[in-house]
């Protein structure tokens, strides 16, 4: 595949090694520094584009690879509150996008687990649920994508819980949240490459389910596989239906 790789930080340089090592060709790098490169004459020929920016970025460099009719994975977090806008059109203009908060196969795992255990654990009212994310201090967003995420799939399986809400430790005035509210709380500690927990907590025991990426390679490599994977599919999906669970 010939690849644009929006956003050249510290995924964007891991997935041009992994690209490279599975044989691909990157045919522009795109940073903050030189966005006006972006034009129908760079962006023809591609394959496709991987965007990891930032989430102020993503949403007019989706635009700019629809009008080039450039199928793009989206891996860049905080966006999520324009995704049924950005889907529409997509769907309207017959493109292609893949999105996902983590393109780590653990973390997708731990997704698919983390609806089962939320619905094994919805009777059991005396226990109460709880996610922690801790990430390096560079993070832009809060909460996580992937918290976003993990939230959302206890949402769906926690008879009670209906909306989340998001401590940033240290920055945000602490919130207790109500008994329908579902907390996330978030810690950025040095260079912390990401660590996602979900606790169960009842007066006689406690239920920790973790994920801890030890690395961005997980994150890199998916990317590129998410990209191979979007080749001659057109539509909006997510990263978890490349995953047979
Ligand atoms: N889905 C997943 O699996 C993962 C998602 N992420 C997400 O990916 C994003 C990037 O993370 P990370 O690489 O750590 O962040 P970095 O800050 O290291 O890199 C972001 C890069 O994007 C560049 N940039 C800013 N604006 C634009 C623009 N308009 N067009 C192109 N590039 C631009 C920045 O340039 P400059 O340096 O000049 O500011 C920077 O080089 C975040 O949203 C993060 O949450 C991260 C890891 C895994
Ligand atoms: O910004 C990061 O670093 C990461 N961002 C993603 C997220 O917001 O969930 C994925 C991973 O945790 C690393």
């Amino acid at each position: 595949m010939k690849i644009i790789l929006l956003g050249y930080g510290k995924m964007g340089q891991q997935i041009e090694k992994f690209a490279l090592k599975r044989g691909h060709e990157i045919q522009l790098i795109v940073d903050k520094d030189n966005r006006e490169s972006i034009t129908a004459a760079s962006l023809s020929g591609a394959d496709v584009a991987i965007d990891f920016s930032e989430p102020a970025a993503a949403i007019n460099n989706i635009s700019l690879c629809f009008e080039a009719n450039l199928p793009i994975v989206v891996g860049t977090t905080g966006w999520y509150e324009h995704l049924e806008e950005i889907k529409a059109v997509c769907l309207d203009a017959n493109q292609s996008l893949l999105y996902g908060s983590n393109f780590s196969i653990g973390v997708n795992v731990f997704f698919h687990v983390n609806r089962l255990l939320a619905k094994a654990m919805s009777p059991y009212k005396q226990y109460d649920v709880q996610v922690e994310e801790i990430h390096h201090i560079h993070k832009l967003d809060s909460p996580s994508g992937t918290a976003i995420t993990i939230a959302e799939g206890i949402l769906d399986g926690v008879e009670g819980k209906t909306q989340w809400i998001n401590n940033l430790v240290g920055e945000d005035e602490e919130r207790i949240p109500k008994a329908d509210e579902l907390l996330i709380e978030s810690h950025r500690i040095e260079e912390v490459p990401g660590t996602h927990t979900v606790l169960y907590s009842s007066e006689v025991d406690q239920i920790e389910f973790k994920h801890t990426a030890h690395s961005r390679a997980g994150f890199a490599l998916g990317a590129v596989i998410a990209a191979e994977w979007l080749q001659g599919r057109k539509g909006f999906y997510q990263v978890t239906e490349m995953f047979a669970f």
